[in-house]
């Protein structure tokens, strides 16, 4: 691989974005013989064996916060929020949580029966094993799961939810455990790891770091260059096809700088009309949470300090699927406690039980505020804007169950709520996860794939961008409905199998 100085005028295949998909989508790519372009808006920080990664980005224990975007935006009752975004090569996969799930065999076959050919679970599984070799998964021996997780699990068995060593199960229904992690030798295993790295050595790859790319140009439309920004000089890299992966939010930003989107929103803009797309920037959802903070016992203190004797200590582990009854398939929750340290407490620890609604109806955009480059997009996923109040209705479900299971189990642990009082009546209950909701940092949907002769459909099954040729999406924005999982290994499918798509057809 070449890690350039200059950019090439022209090239084969650029891909937009060496994150989570971009990384699996460009090595897939290049080991087929194509010659890729990756160009990065953040640093590279090279393979892991050369040991130049930043310790925060390799510590698999803690969620670091030193390369993210600056996404900002309100939640349901105007509440400050942060949609955090890693800027660096693996992207999000970089610092993200490491936990890894499927979700469930019926969101995938649901994409099929949607115009989606390929995309059933039975087309997926495979590329769910493959992408799990690749990011070296591994599950928690019972000696490796930490004291306040055990407890979280033993609560969920009493209140008699099934415990399962595997949660790695596209029929499991609702079931607590341990998920697979992409940890070894306690490093973050991200996909610039997983994939990139075997094929650094190829000649047919660059990856060109701290390069923001503007926008996409047309000829005739049909894909001819990109237009990238890069220590301080612009320039144009004329190209075959493009694959954008710059994620939920930066994916609408280039294609909308690129003239494809809503034409009046274009219009507002002054930005020339490519291709009118309504769905770019639309169908914008994220899962929303609602924390249960508690301030930690002496005793979990002292559970902590002889679990760790100093060394690695895990603070988010164990999850619950949970079903309410608006459920539209087996389960529609995630509880997934975790524990941070809290020098503001007496014990140095926080307790959190995050409850998350995993099939959100709520839709909201990302729209563009300026044509500037640099400037951040707007994004509002309008939380609980759901005209039948289904999102509401989840997660009153799954604080109830919290508190009626979960807490008085755990009591040893917790001790007293940081919180603001949950009102136990709908009405009141409502307004208090209006207030204090944050979201579970998965964006996805802003370019559906779908059937072509929809109109809000953006990319067809192949990611191909409808209206122009040479131009796909590859990554979490095509999701046409999030699956009920946390996302990173989906999106990672998604780029499995589009490169399979454009691999079959390389000569
Ligand atoms: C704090 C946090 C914790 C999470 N924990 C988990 C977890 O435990 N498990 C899980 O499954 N999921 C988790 N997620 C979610 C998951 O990591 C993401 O959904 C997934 O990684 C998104 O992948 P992506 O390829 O769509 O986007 P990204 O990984 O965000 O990749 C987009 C890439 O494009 C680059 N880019 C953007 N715009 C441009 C541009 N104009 N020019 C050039 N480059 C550009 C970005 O810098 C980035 O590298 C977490 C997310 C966050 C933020």
């Amino acid at each position: 691989m070449n890690s350039v100085r200059s950019l090439p005028e022209q090239t084969d295949t650029v891909v937009i974005g060496g994150g989570t998909a971009g990384c699996v989508i460009a090595a897939r790519l290049a080991a087929a013989g194509r010659t890729v372009l990756v160009l990065e808006a953040g640093p590279d920080y090279g393979p892991l064996a050369d040991g130049d990664w930043p310790a925060e980005l390799l510590d698999a224990a803690e969620l670091p916060t030193t390369h993210d975007w600056g996404y900002e935006g309100t939640g349901a009752a105007g509440q400050p929020l942060a949609y955090d975004r890693a800027r660096v090569i693996g992207g999000c996969s970089a610092h993200n949580g490491c936990s890894q799930s499927v979700g469930w065999a019926g969101d995938y076959d649901a994409w099929a029966a949607a115009g989606c050919p390929g995309w059933g679970a039975a087309d997926l599984a495979p590329l769910f094993t493959a992408a799990a070799e690749q990011l070296r998964f591994r599950r928690y021996t019972q000696e490796e799961i930490q004291p306040f997780q055990r407890e979280f699990i033993r609560a969920c068995r009493q209140s008699g939810i099934p415990a399962l060593d595997d949660l790695d199960d596209l029929g499991a229904s609702q079931s607590v455990g341990c998920a697979p992690v992409n940890v070894r030798d306690l490093t973050r295993i991200n996909t610039a790891f997983g994939y990139l790295d075997a094929q650094r050595a190829r000649p047919n790859l660059t990856v060109a770091a701290d390069a923001l790319v503007d926008r996409i140009h047309f000829r005739e439309g049909a894909v001819e260059a990109v237009t990238v920004t890069r220590h301080g000089l612009t320039s144009r890299v004329g190209a075959r096809d493009v694959v954008l992966a710059a994620g939920a939010y930066g994916s609408p930003e280039v294609l909308l700088r690129s003239g494809i989107g809503p034409a009046a929103h274009l219009e507002d803009l002054g930005i020339a009309l490519v291709s009118d797309r309504p769905g770019v920037g639309a169908n914008l959802h994220d899962h929303p949470a609602v924390l249960l903070e508690f301030a930690g016992t002496a005793e979990l203190q002292r559970d902590l300090a002889e679990f760790s004797g100093g060394d690695w200590l895990p603070q988010e582990q164990s999850v619950v699927k949970l079903r309410s009854p608006v459920s539209d398939g087996p389960y529609d929750l995630h509880v997934y406690p975790w524990v941070e340290p809290d020098p503001a407490q007496e014990y140095g620890w926080r307790c959190i039980l995050p409850v998350s609604q995993l099939r959100p109806r709520s839709r909201g955009t990302v729209r563009l505020a300026s044509r500037a480059l640099g400037v951040r997009a707007i994004v509002d996923p309008r939380f609980f804007s759901d005209a039948a109040g289904a999102d509401l209705e989840s997660v009153r479900h799954g604080l109830r169950w919290t508190a009626e299971n979960v807490l008085p189990r755990m009591d040893r642990h917790l001790g007293t709520p940081l919180h603001k009082p949950v009102p136990p009546d709908d009405e009141g209950m409502d307004d208090w996860i209006r207030r204090h909701h944050s979201h579970y940092w998965h964006p996805a949907g802003t370019c559906a794939m779908g059937d072509p002769a929809d109109p809000t459909t953006v990319v067809d099954h192949q990611g191909r961008v409808v209206g122009v040729t040479g131009l796909r999406i590859a990554d979490a924005s095509v999701f046409p409905d999030i699956p009920r999982a946390t996302p990173a290994l989906p999106t990672v499918v998604v780029a499995e199998r589009i490169a399979a798509f454009m691999t079959a057809t390389t000569t």
